[in-house]
């Protein structure tokens, strides 16, 4: 896979976090409508994190969100914990928690939920390596490219939202981490990540190449914690993951006035 188009980064700042998981959220539930009426389903990247459970949570509370038909929307993960799949750590189960149950009354089909593998999965051939894993996902993603029609080895993503480690590291690539370059060079869509920094120690991860294809990558940012890595970030493409994702159309960086701070 080669890089997408890079599209400069703007920035939205909220006052605090609260109104930034609000704010995105009303966001998100726009840009999932407007796929639909353009191209008749949506395709949404989610992100763990604080932030990233929070506007879920935000909108399922969303009277708006009733105006979606959730029964075209495929749901997709940045990263995920490689752990048991009922293990609360993983990006999937706090997001059904926040928002995909109630979505499933709402028309979300099972099917369109693409978790990413868990440690227990009946149908990994060898469930305890993560690289297999990481494969089975590709595949998954490769497998909805195809019944698309796009050509290429990823689905169109409308939107991909990531959360950004107080490290500057984004979904599970970790700055200077030897998995992030592996990856990169070994031309895959999705990574395992071991001796991740940030426990739990074994994640999986998209890559680089796949973060950038998506149509709008939004870097959702909360606290004072993250300011100096969004400052770093901003000021333009280097060591960290996070200076090198962007959407082909659109790069959004939504902060809360914290995270903003050293701008
Ligand atoms: O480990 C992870 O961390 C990042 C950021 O999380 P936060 O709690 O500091 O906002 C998250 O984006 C990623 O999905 C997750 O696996």
């Amino acid at each position: 896979m080669t890089f997408g188009s890079r599209s400069a980064a703007e920035v939205v700042v909220h006052p605090d976090k609260n109104s930034l998981a609000a704010a995105v959220a009303a966001r998100l539930v726009v840009r999932v409508l407007d796929a639909q009426v353009r191209r008749g389903r949506a395709s949404v990247v989610l992100t763990g994190g604080t932030v990233g459970i929070q506007l879920l949570r935000e909108v399922a509370s969303s009277p708006a969100s009733h105006a979606v038909d959730w029964s075209r929307v495929d749901l997709w993960w940045g990263d995920e914990r490689f752990v048991t799949s009922d293990d609360g750590d993983r990006n999937a189960v706090q997001a059904r928690e926040a928002l995909l149950d109630t979505l499933a009354t709402q028309g979300l089909r099972e099917d369109a939920v693409h978790v990413m593998p868990a440690t227990d999965d009946a149908d990994v051939d060898n469930p305890a390596d993560p690289d297999a894993a990481a494969a089975r996902y590709a595949a998954e993603l490769a497998e909805a490219a195809r019944a698309e029609g796009v050509g290429g080895s990823v689905p169109v993503f409308d939107v991909l939202m990531l959360g950004v480690g107080p490290d500057g590291h984004v979904a599970s690539l970790f700055p200077e981490h030897p998995s992030l370059k592996e990856g990169q060079e070994a031309g895959r869509e999705v990574i395992a990540v071991r001796d991740s920094p940030k426990p739990p120690p074994t994640r999986l991860s998209l890559t680089l190449p796949v973060i950038t294809s998506a149509e709008e990558v939004w870097l959702v940012v909360g606290g004072a914690d993250k300011a100096d890595a969004v400052a770093e970030a901003l000021a333009g493409p280097g060591r960290l993951p996070a200076s090198l994702v962007s959407g082909t159309r659109r790069t959004l960086w939504l902060l809360d006035r914290d995270a903003a701070s050293q701008l």
